[in-house]
């Protein structure tokens, strides 16, 4: 889902939450049903299922809950998300008396309107994570028109509301009212409009001069270029109480882009702008803004924050072996999966390199690996300035974006927007390509698509691939000659020595997983399959069927003998997978 530019309606989390809300009401009530236990943020709550319902009905039943809009609801069991809407309950494995994990996912920002008197309608978006101080500042921002800072108040049932308040707090009952008043200038009221706030400025004096200037920042960059032995850096300097800088091999050099993402993140830091930890997703996933505070420029998402994870801030439970939400994942490996889909996305001109600028084929985000220290990101244990809380993980680009394609029809988006993302999920054997994961954007006039959430691609296995382009009309489209052009030039071994050049050797199974993909992918290019023939191929029907490549997979095991050569497997698997691929119809 999107973080910026998009309304949200706000959430009465304790209407979901609270004990036997689904028991009972609206659950079904026949022989087949079973009772299991919804656990979010530590709370319990029995829910009625049919074992023969299907995961979306289930998860309609909490979203529709008393009529307040839940987005996107997870569902997680035995360590596994029960991905599929379409599988039923007991194709997960769910019974009698079982006990789910709900990730619920609620909206970050709020829309709050401020009118003037003088009939100025000021519009802002605010993360619920913000506090008082930053509405006060947004105010004061939005024009000289507007009151100094200091002269700012603002009272919510009949209480002044500290700087320190939190959004959330305060909307957290939609019946809230707020009244800013402007001591010497203004007045400003505000009152609920449906589910957002507006506040209406009142203004006596709009000719006021105001004093709030936004700081001087220096624009020196002082992070370091690099570390030859990737120690943690955790000096302190005098007066920084952060760190940041890139986990980068020796002989390698950032291009100017990664270099400008860090730059301007650490500038963010450094002028003391928090980051802020976004409430969708499930694991920790930080927006960074630039020094003057207006601008989000990356989205950090920690290794040790990741879904299952130690220090996971949204409550799933450790992973018992290893294994990430998606199988054939690891846990704390989700940065890693990032960096690597932007390494491999590659230029319609040639392979991707760190010292090129390009934008890649299907648009990855530039994404780097990066340590990162801030007292901001999840310390369960609580924070030190030292270097056991420093954190490891993804830095990548904030891309500005109008929502995702969760929120639109997919209609309107561009036949090649939809084929570059297949072709970067074919490959790439993702296991996470639901629709929340491809922003929309603007080129011009142009919608574009722009892919995001690579933590679960190059998995060791096909099991849990999905691709929810596979049901959009643009899929059933041929590629054009310029797609199959980039097709044929992908090459897996070469992908998967630049990703050991980069510093990940791919296991053999995630090499093999990437090969095989590879193979297929260029192969149902080259008869003219489309990404809707060839996509197929890669997914389950249903969560306990193998797929085409599953099959394909095993057949060509059973077909070598044990101790074979992979290079013996992978022509097993070639004329296995041509004797399939002959026998489909265009
Ligand atoms: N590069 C980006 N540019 C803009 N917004 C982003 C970017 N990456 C992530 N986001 C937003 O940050 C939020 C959380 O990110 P994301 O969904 O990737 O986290 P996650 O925990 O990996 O999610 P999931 O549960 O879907 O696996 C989402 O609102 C997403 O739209």
């Amino acid at each position: 889902m999107s973080s910026a530019g998009v309304a949200i309606s706000p959430v009465h989390q304790e209407a979901v939450l609270s004990p036997g809300y689904f028991h009972g009401r609206s659950g079904p009530c026949s022989s087949e049903s079973i009772l299991i236990y919804l656990t979010v943020s530590g709370t319990v709550i029995p829910m009625r299922v049919l074992a023969s319902e299907s995961i979306a009905s289930v998860k309609l039943r909490i979203q529709s809950c008393k009529g307040f809009v839940v987005k996107k609801p997870k569902l997680v069991f035995g360590g596994r998300e029960l991905a599929r809407n379409d599988s039923l309950v007991r194709d997960y494995g769910v019974t009698d008396g079982n006990v789910l994990h709900l990730v619920l996912r609620l909206s970050d920002l709020r829309l709050i309107t401020v009118k003037t008197a003088c009939g100025k309608d000021l519009e802002f978006h605010v993360e619920r994570c913000r506090n008082i101080a930053y509405v006060k500042q947004q105010i004061a921002r939005k024009g000289e028109d507007f009151p100094d800072l200091k002269d700012q108040e603002l009272i919510c049932n009949g209480e002044e509301l500290e700087d320190q308040r939190l959004i959330d707090d305060i909307c957290e009952n939609s019946d809230a009212v707020i009244h800013l008043l402007v001591r010497k200038s203004a007045k400003i009221r505000a009152k609920p409009i449906e589910k957002e706030f507006e506040l209406s400025i009142v203004a006596s004096n709009v000719n006021e001069r105001r004093d709030y200037d936004e700081e001087e920042v220096d624009g020196e960059n002082q992070w370091s270029n690099g570390s030859e032995d990737l120690s943690v850096t955790t000096r302190k300097p005098p007066d920084r109480d952060f760190c940041l800088e890139p986990v980068i091999f020796p002989n390698i050099k950032l291009s100017s882009v990664i270099r400008d993402l860090i730059g301007s993140t650490f500038d963010g830091l450094e002028s003391g702008n928090r980051p802020i930890r976004s409430s969708e997703g499930s694991g920790g996933a930080y927006f960074m803004e630039d020094s003057s505070g207006h601008k989000f420029v990356a989205v950090f998402k920690p290794i040790d924050e990741e879904p299952m994870a130690v220090n996971n801030p949204r409550g799933l439970p450790l992973s018992s072996d290893g294994e990430g939400l998606k199988r054939g994942t690891r846990v704390g490996e989700g940065a890693l999966r990032e960096v690597a889909t932007y390494i491999l996305d590659h230029p319609r001109s040639g392979r991707r390199s760190f010292a090129r600028e390009e934008k890649g084929f299907a648009g990855v985000p530039p994404t780097a690996m990066v340590r990162c220290l801030h007292e901001a990101f999840n310390h369960p244990d609580g924070y030190q300035f030292s270097a056991k809380n420093v954190k490891i993980g993804s830095l990548q680009m904030f891309m500005k974006n109008t929502g995702s394609c969760e929120d639109i029809g997919p209609r309107a988006f561009p036949v090649e927007e939809v084929h570059k993302i297949s072709v970067l999920d074919m490959r790439l054997a993702n296991a996470d390509r639901h629709a929340g994961n491809i922003l929309v954007g603007k080129e011009g006039d142009r919608t574009v698509l722009i892919p995001i959430d690579h933590g679960y691609c190059l998995p060791e296995n096909f099991e849990d691939c999905t691709f929810d382009w596979l049901y959009w009309p643009q899929a059933r489209e041929p590629f054009s000659p310029e797609t199959i052009d980039y097709i044929r030039s992908l090459d897996a071994e070469e992908d998967i020595a630049l990703l050991k050049f980069y510093g990940w050797n791919l296991s053999h199974e995630c090499a093999r997983v990437l090969r095989v993909s590879t193979m297929l992918l260029k192969k149902g290019a080259e008869r003219g399959l489309t990404p809707f023939a060839i996509g197929s191929i890669m997914c389950r029907e249903t969560v306990n069927k193998d797929s085409v490549i599953e099959n394909i997979i095993h057949e060509a095991m059973d077909s070598v003998l044990p101790g074979t050569s992979e290079a013996t497997f992978l022509e097993s698997v070639s004329q296995i997978m041509d004797h399939h691929l002959d026998g489909l119809t265009i």
